[in-house]
């Protein structure tokens, strides 16, 4: 698992505003704080993917470059997923793009459990591909299980990377256990989950903060 917040960076300061109370009534503020950290979560992820040498012609000569060898595929869980997509994006900025529609809906008979409601999937074909499955908060991690099982029927990636930027240790350890071929790149790591599965410190909700409440 990779951790932005292990060693100090300019990712404390983004992470510092988002979860500060009287920032986050600035929305465009929050959106774009999260788009940065997937910014800088991309940057990461980059540095281990695999490239092949080519040469580049410049006006001067040629130069030996390297350029990415698997396409990049981002998979992201909306809502709250889109600004950190978007920060994704701006790095790996001729991926394509897969878009799933997750909730954590409640179950019938209890008010202290969800079920996590899917109804809308699209993806373009997954197969051999570098996939990053983006969501900024891993709270129980039923959403990105669930979902990164609802993508392979497009097709076996040949890589996995999951991307949030709050996590916590109960989910790290849920799809360490569910899914333990895919990586995990976080933001940082909080103390834990609550008696509505929030993130604790965490920053609330992380769809409300960018669009609204629903
Ligand atoms: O790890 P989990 O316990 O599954 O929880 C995390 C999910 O909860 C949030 O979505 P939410 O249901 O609030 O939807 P939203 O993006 O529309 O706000 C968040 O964006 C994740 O998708
Ligand atoms: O803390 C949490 C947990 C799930 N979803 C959020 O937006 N925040
Ligand atoms: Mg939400």
């Amino acid at each position: 698992m990779f951790l932005l917040s292990q060693k100090p960076s300019i990712a404390d300061h983004y992470l510092a505003e988002l979860r500060d109370v009287d920032i986050q009534k600035d929305r465009m503020k929050f959106r774009r704080n999260i788009e940065r950290v997937g910014e800088l979560l991309a940057y990461e992820i980059s540095k281990t993917l695999t490239y092949r040498t080519v040469s580049v012609k410049t006006p001067l000569g040629d130069a030996p470059s390297r350029s990415l060898l698997q396409p990049v595929v981002l998979a992201t869980i909306l809502r709250a997923g889109l600004p950190l997509h978007q920060g994704f994006l701006n790095v790996f900025d001729q991926a394509d793009n897969a878009f799933i529609g997750a909730y954590r809906g409640h179950n019938i008979g209890s008010d202290e459990e969800f079920q996590v409601e899917m109804d809308y999937i699209t993806s373009p074909d997954l197969t051999g591909k570098t996939l990053i499955l983006i969501d900024p908060m891993l709270a129980t991690g039923s959403s990105l299980e669930k979902t990164y099982h609802a993508l392979l029927r497009f097709g076996i990636p040949a890589q996995t990377h999951i991307a949030a930027v709050i996590g916590c240790p109960e989910g790290v350890n849920y799809l360490q256990k569910r899914i333990p071929q895919c990586r995990l790149w976080l933001g940082a790591i909080d103390q834990k989950l609550n008696e509505q599965f929030y993130i604790v410190p965490g920053l609330g909700d992380a769809g409300d903060l960018s669009y609204g409440p629903k």
